[in-house]
């Protein structure tokens, strides 16, 4: 099995606890009322049609006078046994002297009715017992000798009849489905609000239904423990044999309203444990049926004995077929709906079928109704809710409803509105709706006539449960696999309308004639079903027979086609009215209806053969759509939609997935932001590094570029003068003329950066105390230039060193953080460009001070083989020459002697032989030339490093 469908509530073994349906208010209907006024039906206050009929009521006594129609023209249908079709019966016989009994409920022993103790309602099946059966098979007798439990000896009459009459009366507690919102009272009585008949009522296994597990196939073996005698046995056989044990027929007699003393009702015995109506006047004779209720008996008894076990064949998959027949005003309606403290057999059937789902876990139903009148020979569907009012104020044509016919459903009307129903209350809602809606009118007879045959139909559809729990369920519906077929089952409740004489209003007696026709039909059915019943034994036959029957002579006998040729169980209830509080005449009529109804009730005893066989249960596939079970359509339904469920959770399942991988796009993207916001802050980062490098490059560049400037302009001004620049390198020329040794370091500490290991420098225009060196000559003032050249050189050294790393540092990371990761996004672009750019010039910067490094390397390397070179001069000339020891004025004028004649400085001076002075002449030009030369270079360096650099700013 693949699905599971809804079910009914189960837990209804407690009291339904929701509102019940509103229910109408008695005579709120009228036959003059159009199908379009319907709604007003409902209303709880009198309507004027009530007030119609309540004057109508009014006018009759208290209980309905029948007039007297020995010279009527009635169109009543008279199945008399002289005009019967059936063929004339002889006066005071029976039409039926041996009965089929017990062909539903079998009695349990111990249930046995007394007359003084009506049995509840709630009570156990009071069906007459096993001892009462036996006592009547064995009597055989036309006449009652005894007349135990006849009406005469054991009817309360003045209470019964009250409360017959009082029923109906607007001031009675209505009707349990029509009445006017009783609801209180519904769950009061406690049929209602417990649907749980197994226990209230005995369907049990313990109770009537001790054999309910048997189907209509063990008939013979229920009837066999029924019956004793040989008589009934040989019947027994034919019963089994015909079928007829399938047809339930009982009598039920409505109690008397007023005293009902009258001669009428000491002409009568009825025999209730015997099931036994005797009539002694004319025509009289002893009439047999399967069950006869007094007027003591209540409805339940009545469903139990006429349409339990009926019911309860339905649920197990046999068509059925319950209906009331009978004059006007004897209480069809009373037993078909009954009233909140008497409910009839419809609400008595809801009751059991639910019970009976409670009882039946290995199956699951569907059920579903339809309520239907016929009125004037023409459907109507109760359910279908009030007509709609068209532009002209008059209701809208409404589609006709009509009868149709297939071999799978029977005959059937169509459309028709049909509910689906989960609990006993809902379907008792559906149906007092559809009670609200039916035709109802005061006549003579009745306050309150139905002038419709209203037809109830419970379709019951079951297919047994997956067996072996979730597991197995959830393996069928993975394989699609449905355990069983589907079995659709229906259970028909018609409330026929009563035949009636004609009445003094012409609306009353068209309708009269409608339901007297359709009666007579009906009649006309069963008593050729009789005529024909011999000459048909084959199925072939009896569709021969079927299409002489006069089926379609009216609406009601074509719509119980199935139940009377045969396909249905069915069980007739016949009403009468036996005494006569009304005139003598009145009485009279009364004795001939009610005649006719017991002559009617034995022959459908005798003629309906029912071949009812438990329905096939089908697979649902291969069958179009819509004759498909609902059961079997909501199974493939769910199927359906399991199947779209399934793919849109799938889409589901995708789309998320879709998302995450959309949502870890956008992480991943928003880190990619972030670490490109990173790179962004490291790479302005290292280009203020860079800057501030940069600046200080140039500043230190500057410096040196004073320095070498100041040595150059000295230099390169007087020739002969530099050679002594080189003694006094860095000293500067005073005003006066003399020299004042000045450390060349102190020109540049202004502009000194704070580089770590950078020895801190003496303030501009500062002395150095050992200036003029400790011989006063310029020779240890030389050498500490040298020392002081060598110190800066080192500084410098470590300072480039530290400039080019990181530059390196930061080239590197340009390079692979920044110029790698943006250059793909940033191609071309023109910081890119001015990057490069940059990088390109702190390259040839760092090559120019590599240059100058070396300039500088190879000035202190000349200044120091010149330092030499002059102590070893000095050490020749104080070996013999007085005056080698010279003033530094003296110097001064020689070196300045020397630095104006131009080409021969050294011979000006004199001082030194020939061979030194030229190699200080050559050492000092290379100096000049180098210094004057790399100067230029680096300041044409400068100027194009740093213009970048200014412009960048
Ligand atoms: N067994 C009964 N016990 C008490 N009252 C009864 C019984 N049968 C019928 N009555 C009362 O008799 C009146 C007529 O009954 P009901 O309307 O059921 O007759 P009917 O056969 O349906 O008539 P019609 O064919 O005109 O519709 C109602 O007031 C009803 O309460």
């Amino acid at each position: 099995m693949t699905t599971t469908l809804p079910r009914p509530s189960r837990p209804s073994i407690a009291p339904p606890t929701g509102p019940l349906p509103s229910l109408p208010v008695p005579k709120s209907r009228s036959s003059n009322i159009s199908p379009a006024s319907r709604t007003s039906s409902a209303s709880l206050l009198p309507s004027p049609a009530s007030a119609t009929r309540a004057v109508s009521s009014s006018a009759l006594p208290q209980r309905p006078i029948p007039k007297t129609h020995s010279n009527s023209t009635s169109n009543v249908p008279t199945l008399s046994a002289n005009d019967s079709p059936a063929g004339p019966l002889p006066p005071g016989k029976t039409l039926r002297k041996t009965i089929s009994i017990g062909a539903f409920p079998q009695p349990p022993k111990h249930v046995g009715r007394t007359a003084s103790h009506p049995p509840s309602p709630l009570s156990a099946s009071s069906t007459p017992s096993s001892d009462t059966l036996d006592q009547r098979l064995s009597s055989g007798s036309k006449t009652t000798p005894s007349r135990t439990g006849s009406v005469r000896k054991t009817v309360p009459r003045a209470s019964a009849g009250g409360r017959g009459l009082l029923a109906k009366s607007p001031l009675t507690p209505p009707s349990l489905l029509n009445g006017s919102g009783e609801s209180v009272s519904v769950v009061n009585t406690g049929h209602l609000s417990l649907p749980s008949p197994p226990q209230s009522r005995n369907s049990s296994a313990q109770g009537s239904y001790a054999t309910s597990a048997t189907t209509f196939e063990d008939i013979g073996e229920d009837e066999s423990r029924g019956r004793s005698d040989s008589k009934n046995t040989a019947d027994r056989s034919s019963v089994h044999k015909d079928g007829k044990g399938n047809v339930l027929v009982s009598v039920r007699i409505r109690p008397e309203v007023g005293t009902g003393d009258s001669k009428q009702e000491l002409d009568w015995d009825i025999n209730g444990k015997r099931s036994l109506v005797s009539y002694k006047g004319r025509e009289g004779g002893d009439y047999y049926y399967d069950n006869v209720f007094d007027t003591q008996d209540n409805n339940a008894r009545v469903y139990d004995a006429a349409a339990k076990r009926l019911v309860r064949r339905v649920m197990e998959g046999y068509h059925g077929t319950v209906f009331a027949y009978g004059m006007t005003g004897t209480g069809k309606t009373f037993s078909m709906q009954g009233t909140a403290t008497n409910p009839g057999v419809i609400p008595l059937a809801i009751t059991d079928i639910f019970s009976y789902i409670r009882e039946t876990p290995h199956r699951e139903f569907l059920l579903r109704v339809s309520y239907l009148e016929i009125y004037n020979e023409k459907i109507h569907d109760l359910l279908a809710g009030p007509v709609a009012t068209g532009l002209n104020g008059q209701p809208a044509a409404q589609e006709e409803i009509k009868l149709r016919e297939d071999s799978k459903r029977g005959v059937y009307a169509t459309p028709l509105k049909e509910e689906i129903v989960q609990s006993p209350t809902q379907l008792l809602r559906v149906i007092a709706r559809g009670d609200n809606a039916r035709r109802v009118a005061g006549t003579q007879f009745n306050v309150r006539s139905s002038r419709s045959h209203a037809v109830v139909q419970i379709v019951v559809e079951s297919r047994e449960r997956v067996p072996g729990g979730v597991a197995s369920l959830k393996e069928s519906k993975r394989s699609a696999m449905v355990p069983g077929g589907v079995r659709v089952s229906t259970l028909s409740l018609i409330d026929l309308a009563g035949s009636e004489k004609a009445a003094d209003n012409k609306e009353r007696r068209t309708e009269g004639s409608h339901i007297n026709k359709s009666l007579l039909t009906l009649g006309t059915v069963i008593a050729r079903l009789s005529s024909d019943k011999d000459k048909s034994g084959s199925d072939k036959d009896k569709a021969s027979k079927d299409k002489h029957l006069p089926y379609r002579d009216s609406k009601l006998t074509r719509l119980l086609q199935p139940a009377l040729s045969g396909n249905s169980l069915v069980s007739i209830l016949c009403t009468i009215q036996i005494g006569s509080s009304g005139s003598i005449a009145a009485a009279h009529s009364h004795t001939g209806e009610t005649l006719n109804t017991l002559k009617f009730a034995s022959r459908a005893k005798n003629n309906i053969v029912s071949h009812a066989k438990k329905v096939d249960e089908s697979l649902g596939s291969g069958a179009d759509a819509g004759s498909r079970a609902l059961l079997d359509r909501y199974r493939m339904e769910i199927q359906e939609l399991r199947k779209q469920l399934e793919e849109q959770n799938r889409a589901k399942e995708s789309k998320e997935e879709s998302k995450e991988d959309e949502k870890e796009r956008e992480k991943d993207e928003e880190e990619e932001k972030v670490r490109e916001l990173e790179d962004k802050q490291r790479h302005e980062e290292q280009m203020l590094e860079m800057q501030l490098a940069r600046t200080a490059l140039k500043e230190r560049i500057e410096h040196l570029n004073r320095l070498i400037l100041s040595s150059k302009s000295l230099g390169v001004n007087n020739r002969s003068f530099s050679s002594m620049s080189l003694q006094n390198r860095g000293s500067l020329l005073s005003n006066s003329g003399e020299f004042r040794p000045i450390s060349a370091r102190s020109s540049g500490s202004h502009a000194t950066l704070d580089v770590p290991g950078h020895p801190s420098l003496p303030m501009e225009g500062s002395e150095e105390g050992d200036s003029l060196g400790e011989n006063g000559d310029g020779t240890a003032s030389q050498a500490a230039q040298i020392q002081s050249l060598q110190a800066d050189l080192a500084d410098k050294n470590r300072y480039i060193s530290t400039l080019e790393k990181r530059l390196l540092q930061a080239r590197r990371s340009s390079h692979s953080r920044v110029s790698m990761t943006l250059s793909h996004k940033m191609a071309g672009s023109s910081e890119d460009g001015g990057l490069v750019a940059t990088i390109a010039e702190k390259d040839a910067e760092i090559l120019n001070l590599r240059a100058q490094l070396e300039d500088k390397e190879k000035m202190i390397a000349a200044l120091t083989s010149a330092g030499k070179k002059r102590e070893n001069a000095h050490e020749v000339g104080s070996d013999g020459s007085p005056g080698s020891r010279r003033t530094s004025h003296q110097r001064s004028e020689s070196s300045s002697g020397s630095l104006r004649v131009k080409g021969s400085p050294i011979n000006s001076v004199g001082l030194l032989p020939q061979k030194s002075e030229r190699d200080l002449a050559d050492v000092t030009r290379m100096l000049d030339e180098m210094i004057s030369g790399r100067v230029d270079n680096a300041n044409g360096a400068r100027q194009s490093s740093l213009r970048p650099v200014t412009e960048d700013r």
